[in-house]
């Protein structure tokens, strides 16, 4: 894992902003490190020798307080480059996620939640601490360096040869934590994938009693030893990098204190490259010891860049707003990770006004199908037109304007049957009530509706959005697409949903396993996937 991921620095402003002020606030604090030293030597070697002290003792305490206040400025604006770094990536996960020219799989939810929960609070250590260490590590060694050298180049010599050592040693230290961290990663979103299933069938789990909670036992447990296995490694990494650092200290230290015994070297400069040899090594040392920080840190940002890194809808054109002719040729879908496509379609075509029902085996691809018009998913192969236009070509929010979509399960709105239908839609009592007697649903407007469907059966849930679907072919959607409309209902009720699809007049693409449906269609296409569809 790198320290710094290119993408991010390019992705966000606020990052290459926070780096400028971390190279302008680093440099002060290298040149103040050089001249608090200088004046502290000075006063120790002139008084030592019984000179006249040239620095002041305030002047030393000026530098000390200026230290101190750029340290402090540096925390500062560290603290706000992280929560503006959070603030924004995490807007830019929801603004993607919710926006409707996204294509592809929508990722788990239990993947964004960690996400935006822990994931995003690494970035305190990753932004706001380990990034401006970063960047001190980067330019007080080598400000020292160059300053020492002027004064003792062997002295010099020696930190410009074991500095590197503690940069292989974290290097070694970061190959082999690479695994625990994406372990402890792996571990923390299982922990909340459990705890979001749980919470999802919390009732079955009732009947099932306590199985769970040794379940979700286990899986905490389990981030509990990933994590003390990555602070083991922390606190030992450290120990040795304070080792390496202690033993380098001490090598200039010794080649100073002999030469200045056999009268080599001046007290005053040896003072003042013993006062700063240590500098030299101190933020290469923090670095080492908030790296443990910030791979979390560098962990989620990888995983929210690659989250963010999909196709998008970028058309452009108009979509017809009349109904116009579907085409499907050699039409392919595939998703990541399975060796067969999900969908194949030779050659379909559907005319405008046409009730075509899409039939064959489970996981034959229909609702597929369905997603593919919706513009949810494009092929990976061959094409998908509208009236002529690529359907990649259309502006694909103006396009679902046009579509009335019946999902296999509809999800509702905390509200009433009223809200649930118009879904927005401004439409007065007698429209409502209209799609509502044609999807045979006999509801009172203002009757609460649940958003979990607690309160309707899943045959009322279905009709429910088939009323929705059918006011919005009133208010100039000419497509519908229809996900199994009809499973659960009995043939009355049945009956009447088919007839109203007819009496809507859209184009009806509708996925269907019962016969009445199917007998009821112009046209039945069977959609199997490796198959050749009709
Ligand atoms: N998000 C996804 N990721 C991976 N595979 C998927 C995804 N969605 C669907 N599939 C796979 O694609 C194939 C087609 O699924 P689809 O839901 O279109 O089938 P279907 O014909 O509608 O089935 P059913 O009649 O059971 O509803 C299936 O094998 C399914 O496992």
């Amino acid at each position: 894992m790198e320290p710094l991921d290119p993408r991010l620095v390019r992705r966000s402003a606020s990052v290459r902003r926070h780096l400028a002020w971390s190279v302008v606030l680093g440099s002060m604090t290298a040149v103040l490190i050089v001249v608090t030293s200088w004046f502290v030597a000075d006063v120790v070697a002139s008084r030592f020798a019984g000179e006249p002290v040239v620095a002041l003792p305030l002047g030393i305490a000026v530098a000390f307080a200026l230290r101190a206040t750029i340290a402090w400025a540096h925390g500062v604006v560290a603290e706000r480059a992280s929560v503006r770094v959070k603030r924004e990536l995490r807007d830019e996960l929801v603004d993607d996620l919710l926006d409707p020219r996204r294509l592809g799989p929508r990722p788990e939810s239990s993947r964004v939640m960690t996400l935006l929960g822990p994931g995003m609070d690494a970035f305190d250590g990753y932004v706001g601490r380990f990034l401006p260490q970063l960047a001190l590590a980067v330019i007080v060694p080598g400000t020292v360096i160059a300053v020492i050298a002027t004064v003792d180049l062997l002295s010099a010599a020696i930190i410009v040869l074991t500095l590197p050592l503690i940069g292989i040693f974290m290097a070694l230290v970061g190959l082999m934590t690479r695994d625990k961290v994406q372990r402890r990663w792996a571990a923390m979103e299982r922990l909340g994938r459990h705890f979001a299933d749980v919470l999802d069938g919390l009732v079955v789990l009732k009947v099932f009693g306590r199985r769970q909670e040794e379940g979700l036992r286990a899986v905490g447990e389990k981030h509990r030893k990933e994590s003390m296995r990555a602070l083991r490694l922390a606190f030992l990494s450290s120990l040795v990098l304070e080792l390496f650092s202690t033993i380098s200290v001490a090598l200039v230290a010794v080649s100073i204190g002999l030469r200045v015994v056999e009268g080599h070297l001046g007290l005053a400069p040896a003072m003042f490259v013993l006062l700063l040899a240590p500098e030299a090594y101190l933020p290469v040392r923090r670095v080492g010891t908030l790296f443990h920080d910030s791979t979390e840190g560098a962990q989620a940002t990888v995983d929210v860049l690659e989250l963010l890194d999909h196709e998008r809808h970028t058309g452009s054109i108009s979509p017809p707003v009349h109904p116009a002719e579907l085409a499907f040729d050699d039409v392919e879908v595939r998703f990541p990770g399975r060796g067969t496509p999900a969908l194949q379609v030779d050659r379909l075509r559907v005319s405008p006004g046409e009730f075509v029902a899409l039939a064959g085996p489970s996981g034959g691809g229909k609702s597929t199908a369905l997603h593919v018009l919706l513009g949810f998913l494009a092929p990976d192969r061959g094409s998908v037109r509208v009236g002529g236009s690529d359907l990649r070509d259309l502006d694909v929010t103006a396009w679902r304007e046009h579509v009335a979509w019946v999902p296999q399960v509809p999800g509702l709105v905390a509200g009433t049957v009223r809200d649930n239908v118009t879904m927005g839609l401004r439409a007065d009592d007698d429209e409502v009530r209209e799609a509502l007697d044609a999807a045979g649903l006999p509801f009172e407007l203002d009757r609460p509706v649940d958003e979990n469907a607690a309160d309707v059966s899943a045959g009322e849930r279905r009709r429910l959005a088939v009323a929705r679907a059918l006011l919005r072919v009133r208010r100039g959607a000419w497509l519908l697409l229809l996900d199994e409309p009809t499973a659960g209902l009995d043939a009355a009720h049945e009956y009447e949903i088919v007839r109203a699809i007819r009496a809507s007049g859209a184009t009806a693409v509708v996925v269907a396993h019962r016969p009445e449906t199917i007998a009821a269609a112009d046209r039945v296409v069977a959609v199997a996937a490796a198959e050749e569809a009709a």
